[in-house]
């Protein structure tokens, strides 16, 4: 039995704990706010964020974080990534032994371009962690918490505590690879945000499937283009993190990127849209970060470069998908076969 801190008590932090409690852990979850912690501790739900799903008894939440963190092993830090960096200030504080760091959140931040796990190696000193692992894979919290049949992989350079975390949350319902190719796995399970935008764009605007198919398609193209380019196995945009990732996203009503896409491309304002989800999406500032890299990378991402347009620039969204459409004839797979 290992002893786990959740922080981040949304929907996803809430779901792998409760996978975590169902596999026999001490699990603790820390949320920021009195009154959902108490719903935690008292009724076993977390209503906002999983409603109508009972959570196991022995699943604790804290508000005080070095509360929380106290004695644990593994830490799983399941923050929106916009929050990671505040977060893991408060946190470094309050570990008093290295501790197996588990991230589970999907974004890329805007002006520096970094993935998640880098952030945690620049906040967390390495006298702080023993290793950083990412858990990432085509995954709604509302499925998993229902224990709906899941898989997921999890990458680390150190295979071992890959491993361990493997076994920490493999179960009958829960699934868990392992791949050590830990850029391929952050940047599938980040960029596929921005292309679930633009499928919900595409639903939205009353496009039919096979407008939704060309962009997953040619979405995974242009994510294992600059992908590779920053050092992944291409392979790894084949696997479940990647094309796995991009199916459940793109065609789940689960999904709050899907969503906010749909209403965009009905015409009301990304304001008002980010406001109604009332949940993160991630895709939005992922598309920033995506659209800066690529420039700088000279890395070709029609997709993304559209949908920036459409976010932050007020270029309308059927003009964008026009414009994906006029682009100059081109081979399908020549960008892409030339990487493997
Ligand atoms: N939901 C899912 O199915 C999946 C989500 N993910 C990823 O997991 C990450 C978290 O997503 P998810 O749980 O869904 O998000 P939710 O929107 O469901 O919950 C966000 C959580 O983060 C907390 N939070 C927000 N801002 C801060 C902050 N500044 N400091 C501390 N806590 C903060 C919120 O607290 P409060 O309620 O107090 O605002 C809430 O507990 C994202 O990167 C997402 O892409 C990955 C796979 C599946
Ligand atoms: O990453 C996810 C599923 O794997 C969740 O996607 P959303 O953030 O779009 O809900």
């Amino acid at each position: 039995m290992e002893k786990v801190a959740v922080v981040g008590a949304g929907s996803w932090g809430t779901a792998l704990a409760l996978v975590l409690a169902d596999n026999g852990h001490d699990v603790r979850i820390w949320g920021r706010r009195q009154k959902q912690i108490e719903e935690i501790n008292s009724l076993h739900t977390n209503e906002k964020y999983l409603p109508g799903v009972s959570l196991p008894e022995e699943l604790r939440g804290f508000t005080d974080l070095q509360e929380a963190v106290s004695g644990a092993g593994t830490i799983l830090l399941v923050a929106p990534t916009k929050a990671i960096r505040e977060v893991l200030g408060d946190l470094t504080a309050h570990l008093d032994q290295p501790v197996t760091i588990v991230h589970a959140s999907k974004g890329i931040e805007p002006e520096t371009y970094k993935r998640v796990s880098e952030i945690i190696e620049e906040e967390v000193p390495a006298d702080k962690r023993k290793s950083i692992v990412v858990l990432s894979g085509p995954s709604h919290a509302e499925e998993v918490s229902l224990r709906q049949p899941t898989t997921v992989t999890v990458s680390s350079s150190d295979i071992e505590e890959a491993e361990f975390v493997q076994d920490l949350f493999i179960n009958q319902n829960f699934r868990v690879y392992t791949n050590p190719d830990i850029v391929g796995v952050e940047l599938g399970g980040s960029l596929k945000n921005i292309i679930a935008l633009g499928a919900g764009m595409s639903d939205g605007l009353g496009y039919g499937d096979n407008a939704k198919a060309a962009l997953i398609t040619r979405g995974l193209a242009e994510i294992a283009r600059l992908g590779t380019k920053m050092g992944a196995n291409p392979l790894t945009f084949a696997g479940l993190t990647g094309i796995g990732d991009l199916i459940v996203t793109c065609t789940s009503v689960h999904s709050r990127n899907w969503r906010a896409g749909n209403m965009l491309g009905k015409g009301e304002a990304l304001e008002a849209v980010l406001e109604k989800m009332g949940m993160v999406v991630e895709g939005v500032r992922t598309t920033k970060a995506a659209y800066q890299l690529a420039q700088k990378e000279n890395v070709e991402m029609p997709i993304t470069n559209v949908l920036h347009d459409v976010l932050f620039d007020g270029k309308n969204a059927k003009e964008a998908v026009d414009e994906l459409m006029r682009r100059s004839r081109t081979h399908e797979v020549e960008d892409v076969s030339s990487l493997l």
